[in-house]
């Protein structure tokens, strides 16, 4: 079954120290059976909204809802896939994919899953390799096929393609996207990268820091899988670079005006005192 997103409310302090919240007022509703990428600069707090969403974080002020669950706790049915695939080293391709299986005790009623998902993800001929045999793209192919093993619901992914090459990742890309749309599975994507996003996403929201905010949305009314040498896919590419500059340079204006405004009130009490 897959499953809709409900954020509400969301602001978190990661200590109490913190004059602006590292999330302000998050409100979002992520389609189930869609792909949704997170954008923003490093430290929006994307990274941190998704571990809200995966249960390892929760939050000062509101909640999540998975299919109207409060989410309290990481749970198997919404796996995260991150830049690094994180497998075992001593273990074998097939190992490593159906640990997900073994943590559940259902390996054995589920084998031929990690045969299956290791076949459609291009491993069929690795199987009993080392993972260490592998290269990295591969490596990230078996941690896809882990995360898809115990058909979880949702798949949460934190810039898991920024460490490929470029021919790789693209590959990736468009596979994920299309197992997303082909499973249903509701997928959240953290990218800084825009072609990314436009290439995987249904929808695009964009994000910005200090304190992290829902600032702008797009959507992608792309057929998959998509075509990048589009003039449509070009357009819908600079519409949301240039969506991304122009909240940019706002940010940049407030920030450079709180801070002119900071030294003129240190101006103003030196010379009182
Ligand atoms: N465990 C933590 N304790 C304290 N502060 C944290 C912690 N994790 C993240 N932060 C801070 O919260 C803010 C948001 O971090 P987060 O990693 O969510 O941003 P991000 O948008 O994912 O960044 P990036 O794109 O660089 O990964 C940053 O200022 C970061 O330093």
């Amino acid at each position: 079954m897959s499953s809709n997103i409900w954020i509400s409310d969301i602001t978190h302090y990661y200590n109490k120290k913190q004059t602006s919240p590292t999330l302000d007022d998050i409100n979002l509703t992520i389609p189930q059976g869609q792909l949704t990428a997170l954008i923003g600069r490093s430290g929006c707090g994307k990274s941190t909204l998704l571990q809200m969403i995966a249960g390892l974080l929760i939050p000062t002020e509101g909640a999540v809802r998975i299919s109207g669950h409060t989410v309290t706790k990481p749970s198997a049915k919404w796996n995260m896939m991150f830049q690094k695939p994180s497998l075992y080293p001593w273990m074998t391709v097939r190992e490593n994919a159906a640990l997900g299986l073994v943590f559940a005790g259902t390996y054995k009623q589920k084998k031929e899953r990690v045969e299956e998902l290791l076949d459609m993800v291009g491993l069929a001929d690795h199987k009993d390799k080392n993972v260490q045999q592998l290269s990295g793209g591969q490596q990230q192919r078996v941690a896809l096929a882990r995360s898809l093993a115990t058909e979880p619901d949702v798949l949460l992914l934190d810039e898991p393609f920024s460490a490929l090459d470029a021919f790789t990742r693209s590959a990736l890309q468009t596979e994920v996207a299309q197992i997303c749309h082909d499973y249903g599975i509701t997928m959240v994507l953290v990218t800084h990268d825009i072609e990314e996003a436009v290439a995987m996403a249904d929808n695009v929201v964009i994000m910005n820091h200090n304190p992290g905010r829902i600032v702008g949305s797009m959507e992608v009314p792309l057929a998959y899988p998509r075509d990048r040498g589009t003039e449509e896919f070009g357009e819908l590419k600079d519409y949301l670079f240039a969506e991304f500059e122009k909240i940019d340079q706002a940010k940049q204006a407030e920030l450079a005006a709180l801070e002119a405004q900071k030294d003129i009130q240190q101006t103003q009490q030196a010379l009182a005192s």
